[in-house]
Formats: C-alpha cells, sequence, structure tokens
C-alpha cells in the first residue's frame, strides 16, 4: 500500500476488520516488520489523539518515529509556486518534501483543510505534492477532506459494540464556534456506506457533504427523525461544504443549538451510544451528561486509534 487516503486503500473491509482483531489481541507480534524503518510524521496542524496514537503504533511495529511540527520548529514553508519568497517564508514545500524523504521510509501527512478555496482544498492540494515529491509511502493523519485512521478506528469501535448485525449509524452535524474542516465527516461516510450499516447523514439544508462521500447515504434534514431507533450517533460539526452555493465554502451556515445532542436527543435512538472524534466542544456538540454516560464511547474510539494506525502502516511496511 503506497498511499491511505480512502476505504478502497485498504482493500476487502471484513478482512481488514478482522487484521484490526488480531493486531489489538497481539500488538507487538510485528516488530520485526519495523526494525531499522523510520515513519515520519509531518503536522501542519494541531493534534493530539493522532500524535500519540500513530507514534504508539509506529513502535509497537519496531519503528523508530520522527515528529515534525511544520511552522513551529522547521522553516515556515511556502506551498504557491510562481511566487517572490520576500516574506516570512524561508523554504518551499518544493525542497523541504524531497529532503525529508531521505530521513524516513513512511510519511505520514496532518494538513487540514484551508476552507478558503475549495477546488485547492477538495484536490488535496498539500499532501498530494507529499505523493509525488517524497519518494515514499504517504498516509493521511487528517488532510483536507479526509481523516481515514479515525473513520478505520471507528468502525472497529462499531464493529465492537454492535448489538445487530446491521445497526442504524446516523451521522448528525451539531454546531460550533468555529468553521471545522469536512475531513471527518466525509470520511466517516465513505467507511460507513462501505460498511454493512445502515447509514444516515442528518444536518441543516447547505450543509451537504460533496456527494462523492454522500455516496448511497440516506439524508434526512429532520434531525429527530434521523436519530429515531439508531444504534450508533456519531456527531460532528463541519463548515459549509459548498455544495449548493461554492461561494459558501468554509463558511458557517448555522449554530442552531437544537442540534446539540442531549438526553432527550438519546431518548430517540434504540438505546443508542453516542461517538465522536475528539476533541469535542461539550455544550456546544454534546451535554455534558450524554458525553459521560455510560453509553458514550469516545474513550473505546480514541483508544482504537492506535489499532488502525498499526494495521496501515504494518500494511506500507509490508508492501516496501
Ligand atoms: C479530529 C478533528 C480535528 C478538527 N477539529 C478541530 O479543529 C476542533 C478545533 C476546535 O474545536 O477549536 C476537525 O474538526 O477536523
Ligand atoms: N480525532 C483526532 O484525530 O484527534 P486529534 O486531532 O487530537 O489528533
Amino acid at each position: 500500500m503506497r498511499t491511505f487516503f480512502n476505504v478502497e486503500d485498504i482493500g476487502d473491509l471484513n478482512k481488514a476488520l478482522s487484521e484490526a482483531k488480531e493486531v489489538k489481541a497481539n500488538r507487538f507480534g510485528f516488530q520485526g516488520l519495523g526494525k531499522n524503518k523510520t515513519l515520519l510524521m509531518i503536522f501542519f496542524n494541531n493534534s493530539l489523539r493522532t500524535r500519540l496514537s500513530t507514534q504508539k503504533a509506529a513502535m509497537n511495529l519496531g519503528m523508530n518515529v520522527i515528529v515534525l511540527d511544520v511552522n513551529a520548529g522547521a522553516w515556515k514553508l511556502e506551498t504557491e509556486r510562481g511566487v517572490i519568497m520576500d516574506g516570512d517564508k524561508s523554504e518551499h514545500l518544493l525542497e523541504a518534501i524531497p529532503v525529508m524523504g531521505c530521513y524516513c521510509d513512511v510519511i505520514g501527512v496532518r494538513s487540514f483543510a484551508g476552507l478558503s478555496d475549495r477546488e485547492y482544498d477538495y484536490a488535496e492540494t498539500i499532501v498530494n505534492q507529499f505523493v509525488k515529491y517524497s519518494g515514499r509511502p504517504v498516509f493521511a493523519m487528517e488532510t483536507a477532506t479526509v481523516h481515514p485512521l479515525q473513520a478505520f478506528a471507528d468502525l472497529i469501535t462499531i464493529e465492537e459494540h454492535k448489538k445487530n448485525s446491521r445497526p442504524k449509524v446516523v451521522l448528525t452535524w451539531a454546531p460550533h464556534c468555529r468553521a471545522l474542516p469536512q475531513a471527518v465527516p466525509n470520511s466517516f461516510a465513505q467507511w460507513m456506506n462501505a460498511a454493512d450499516v445502515d447509514f444516515v447523514i442528518t444536518q441543516p439544508h447547505g450543509y451537504e457533504l460533496d456527494p462523492k462521500f454522500v455516496g448511497s447515504a440516506r439524508v434526512e434534514y429532520d434531525q429527530k427523525k434521523a436519530l429515531e431507533g439508531a444504534d450508533f450517533v456519531y456527531a460532528k460539526n463541519w463548515s459549509c461544504p459548498g455544495v449548493e452555493n461554492a461561494s459558501d465554502y468554509g463558511k458557517i451556515l448555522s449554530k442552531d443549538m437544537s442540534w446539540t445532542i442531549d438526553a432527550e436527543h438519546m431518548s430517540w435512538t434504540n438505546d443508542g451510544y453516542f461517538m465522536h472524534c475528539l476533541p469535542v466542544r461539550r455544550g456546544l456538540i454534546v451535554t455534558d451528561d450524554v458525553i459521560e454516560s455510560d453509553h458514550s464511547l469516545v474513550i473505546p474510539e480514541a483508544a482504537n486509534r492506535e489499532i488502525s494506525a498499526e494495521v496501515v502502516i504494518k500494511r506500507i511496511l509490508e508492501s516496501l
């Protein structure tokens, strides 16, 4: 596996899920794969779970790990071509990327959407330069439009907790004080569409995700109707994806607090579980009582980030 961005990159999903189960039960059993191999993790944005879980996964596999916070220690990087670099950026990405590739065997990249230019973001302009110029396998640690390590961990968690063979999974928008990327809901939708679940997306008008991620999901604008009978409620905020109106891309169209997940919302479900990728803004996305309840899976989801990362990095090492 040379790149990991989309669900199809992991191949057969049932095989991937059984491999995750095997890795979880024997996470130090593959250390020969990573011996004398180096993972370089590059962060253009903040992180807690991805930073810790991916490093842990690589160490489980016997790898050396280097973590670089770009623009906080390295030279500020220019990402545009055709510019005169007379500002505060000392180095161009097109030199920095092949140099970074010299020091590692595998690269993970976190580079969030800029949320100002839809075409630039949805072309995955930044991370595709790592694919093109690093000479190394590259996996996403949340890029402009996808967060596959999170979605894979979420699916592992659903598999571990489902009470019937085809659970109803609902992705619901929730309000936020900032404009957030669509990467997490995009990947969650992509992976749920590929999994054997009854998948529904509910969001206010104007927040429709890109059709390539919505896929075969049912879209329901009435949140109560969507949540009725749900086995899993996956809450997340995202800014306007600019599908209905491109000029609204990256904007906050609503802060409607009736979408905040509270005990009443959970009472509409089939004794459902609450899920969120974290970090979460309590009081906006979800109430304290819901996220602290015994039906909250936010910690098991975070724990499974180590497993999803270990399966992905293992696959990449096996293909070197
Ligand atoms: C894994 C999630 C990362 C990111 N979350 C945030 O940027 C939250 C920032 C905030 O709440 O201030 C997002 O929504 O894509
Ligand atoms: N869920 C997730 O990716 O968390 P971080 O942004 O803290 O890595």
